[in-house]
């Protein structure tokens, strides 16, 4: 049972609109006192029914069933995926971890999700959940959605085939998704295994960040983004629907499938890209630029050009900067930074952050190249340029301090040694002679 893809529109955040049937799409309104085919109008707001127009974002459904249709909600077991980031005092350790072990039992992408860390929450409205999963089957009879945030998801092994509820999202490695808040979906995993990371996000919409001096294109262009073509399934059964509420799962039966919607349009809708299609601006003149340059969507806070989260890569680049240490620097930052590494290596660490791992490094808590990067670019020849090629990092960087999870901190694969990765650097301070 799955749902083919009918393709894409492009644009973030467009007023999208797609009918699987031709002619079912209301013409000149959104509520007609009867919809083609029998069908039911429904709205999804993804907003305030009164924010404003530039952020508005909601979408109008024509589905064989309306979404309230489905039993009673009971708690649902799944005790590693949550939003209770530890409350008591958290470390500013530098912490890093080896990749999330693939699943070996029989789980798919709901069982498989693993919270790592987090902020604010779903009550506050502010705030993000970062999550790993690992999974080795397709969701089976299940469907789920998430009322507490938008979920960013960034695979790093293995594609997912994402059925929603307003059509399909193939997305592989390199590729991410976005679901937005409420949207019903279900993942098939056509490699059989799958692993990645996902930010749940509490806060404001994710959105495309201004670009100011750099001018009217640069970094992620918006026609790169790509919107499901409505797909739909017309299947009664005995299903089970998941949400997340409150930072808790809960589960209803549900005698039909959800994916049930033959025609949408709105803006209110899931979206892929590839960031392999990120135009990269770096220096060409000295000095290594704030990794804010590398921003591919942000979810603003309150305060302007201070993020909720902010999504960063570190894509395949060229370093031409002359005179220069190239790598990232030694640094400590007021926001806080959770990292993962899609696949290759990351120019700031020569070992131990491997594809499937990931490092925190919270608020004010000192990190940079570790020594062997430090010794290797102190030497190098910056006539040249470096090709840094065949990786894909990213950083989920946040205003407040990232709360790892208590799972987190008890993991096997946590490196309880990450911090001797600067041990190596010596003192190199001579005094000049008097
Ligand atoms: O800590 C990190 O590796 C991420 C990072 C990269 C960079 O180029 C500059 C600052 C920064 O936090
Ligand atoms: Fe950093």
């Amino acid at each position: 049972m799955t749902i083919e893809s009918n393709g894409y529109q492009t644009g973030f955040g467009n007023e999208f609109a797609s009918e699987a049937i031709a002619g079912t799409l209301p013409q000149g309104r959104n509520s007609p006192q009867v919809v083609a085919h029998g069908l039911y109008a429904e709205q999804i707001s993804g907003t305030a029914f009164t924010a404003p127009r530039h952020q508005n974002r909601r979408s109008w459904l024509y589905r064989i069933r309306p979404a309230a249709m489905h039993g009673p909600f009971a708690l649902f077991e799944q005790p590693r995926f949550h939003n209770d980031f530890e409350t008591g005092p958290v470390t500013p350790d530098q912490l890093r971890w080896n990749p999330l072990p693939l699943a070996d039992a029989p789980t798919d992408f709901i069982e498989g999700l693993v919270t790592m860390a987090g902020n604010g929450g779903p009550s506050a409205g502010a705030g993000i959940g970062i999550h790993m999963y690992a999974a080795n089957r397709d969701m089976q009879g299940r469907f789920f959605y998430d009322a507490d945030g938008e979920l960013l998801i960034v695979p790093q092994q293995g594609r997912l085939h994402i059925e929603t509820e307003l059509g399909v999202l193939d997305v592989e490695p390199q590729e991410i998704a976005l679901i937005p808040r409420g949207i019903r979906f279900r993942v098939a995993l056509p490699d059989g295994e799958a692993r990645g990371y996902v930010c749940e996000n509490f806060g404001a919409f994710m959105r495309l960040p201004d670009l100011g001096p750099i001018g009217s294109n640069g970094l992620a262009n918006p026609r790169d983004f790509l919107s499901p073509n409505a797909a739909y399934e017309d299947v009664d059964g005995e299903f089970e629907l998941i949400a997340k509420f409150e930072g808790h799962l809960w589960r209803a039966d549900i005698g039909h499938s959800p994916l049930d919607v033959v025609a949408w349009h709105g803006n209110h809708a899931p979206c892929k890209y590839d960031l392999r299609s990120f135009n990269t601006i770096g220096s060409i003149s000295f000095d290594h630029p704030d990794p804010s340059i590398f921003l591919v969507l942000t979810s603003p806070s309150d305060t302007p050009g201070v993020g909720n989260m902010d999504f960063v890569i570190f894509p395949p680049r060229v370093l031409v900067a002359q005179d220069t240490f190239r790598p990232p620097w030694f640094h400590r930052n007021i926001a806080s930074e959770f990292m993962g590494l899609v696949h290759g290596a990351y120019d700031a660490k020569a070992d131990g952050f491997a594809p499937g791992g990931c490092s925190l490094h919270n608020c004010m808590t000192g990190h940079g190249p570790d020594a062997a990067t430090f010794d290797k670019a102190s030497a190098a020849d910056t006539s040249k340029p470096d090709y840094i090629g065949g990786t894909m990092a990213f950083m989920f960087e946040s205003r407040h301090v990232i709360r790892p999870t208590r799972q987190a901190l008890d993991a096997a694969h946590r490196q309880r040694d990450y911090q001797a990765c600067w041990a190596g650097l010596r003192k190199r301070f001579v005094a000049p002679h008097e």
